[in-house]
């Protein structure tokens, strides 16, 4: 007979708790609000995507997320507990940071600084020679920091974020600086701390390439989520037309009185996500039909979509007593 154990029944699912939760969270600053009422829960080894115009306030989110600053409403947890409180103290050893502007001192060489941050974050020093190495920076690391290029000083913040294998990692515009080469190893890292069980966040202003390596979007406006979900999640809620380019028609599209109405150019037809398969299957009907590419809304799109949503959406708001006053 098996036994089973009450610790993990099949029919109770365990309830896995959030690495990073912010329930309702808001910040202002000298009265002005800079964040407004945030909700989120990030799972173990999630990856999530921080989107949004200049000012919109993922700093600031991070800054909470970090324990720098309270929210000035409504609560944040890391790890279970407030990332402000001295129990938090402990955990920050699990938490890996890139700023948005790094900065070291830079008479010191890469490997005296990556060595500084391993003793503050009491990291076995061993593991400074292989981050060196993972971001390419082996062959300068004897160099003053001041001798290194914006992507080197970049590579080297990526190191010192990596430091100690975190559990959570912020990182604020990890790409800027960084050549498409160094580009592509950083999301390497981002996908194998992932699959370690890292929790990331991350924020960028370079929508492409981005998508295949989060999990979840979230967009900021003004300090509000315009938007949070998986790319389907939000592709269904956007609605934004599919593309589909066709070879070899040779002018049939325009005659077909089916398809012509989603014509956009000479072989490109828009098409919503609710009519895209009775479509595809007319185009596969016809004979001379050499090719078809289907391009579903990328990030790019979306981010633009959701952010003029929330534009008309303020336009379209009576304004208040104040604003209507002429002077
Ligand atoms: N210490 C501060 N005092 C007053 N206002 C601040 C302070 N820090 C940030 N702000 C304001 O808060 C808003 C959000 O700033 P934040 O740096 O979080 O935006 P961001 O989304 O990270 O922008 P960016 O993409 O330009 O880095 C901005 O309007 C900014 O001017």
């Amino acid at each position: 007979m098996t036994q089973t154990s009450p610790m993990a029944s099949p029919m109770t699912p365990a309830i896995t708790p959030a690495i990073v939760s912010l329930k309702q969270a808001s910040k202002a600053y000298q009265g002005q609000q800079v964040l407004s009422q945030i909700d989120l829960d990030l799972a173990p080894g999630e990856v999530l995507g921080l989107f949004g115009h200049n000012g919109a306030g993922k700093t600031t989110m991070m800054k909470l997320i970090l324990g720098i600053m309270p929210p000035s409403q409504g609560k944040v947890e890391v790890f279970g507990v407030d990332p402000m409180s001295k129990q938090a103290w402990l955990g920050r050893r699990n938490i890996g940071y890139l700023p948005e502007n790094v900065s070291f001192y830079d008479e010191l060489t890469g490997k005296q600084v990556l060595n500084y941050f391993a003793r503050l974050k009491s990291v076995d020093k061993q593991s400074v020679l292989a981050l060196l190495e993972q971001v390419g920076l082996s062959h300068a690391m004897n160099r003053a920091v001041k001798t290194y290029s914006k992507g080197m000083k970049q590579r080297l913040g990526l190191a010192q974020a990596f430091l100690g294998e975190p559990k959570l990692l912020l990182l604020d515009e990890p790409t800027v600086g960084l050549d498409p080469i160094a580009t592509k190893e950083f999301y390497q890292s981002v996908d194998k701390l992932k699959s370690d069980g890292a929790s990331i966040i991350l924020c960028s202003h370079v929508l492409p390439g981005v998508e295949q390596h989060i999990d979840r979007a979230l967009i900021l406006g003004s300090g509000k989520v315009l938007a949070i979900g998986t790319l389907a999640e939000l592709r269904q809620q956007a609605n934004l037309p599919v593309a589909i380019r066709t070879q070899g028609l040779n002018g049939s599209l325009q005659q077909d009185a089916a398809l012509n109405g989603f014509m956009v150019g000479a072989d490109l037809l828009h098409v919503s996500e609710a009519q895209k398969m009775a479509v595809m299957r007319q185009l596969m009907s016809l004979e001379s039909l050499k090719d078809i590419q289907l391009e579903p809304a990328d990030l790019g799109c979306l981010y633009q979509h959701f952010l003029s949503q929330a534009a008309d959406k303020s336009a379209a708001k009576p304004h208040s007593a104040e604003e209507r006053v002429q002077p």
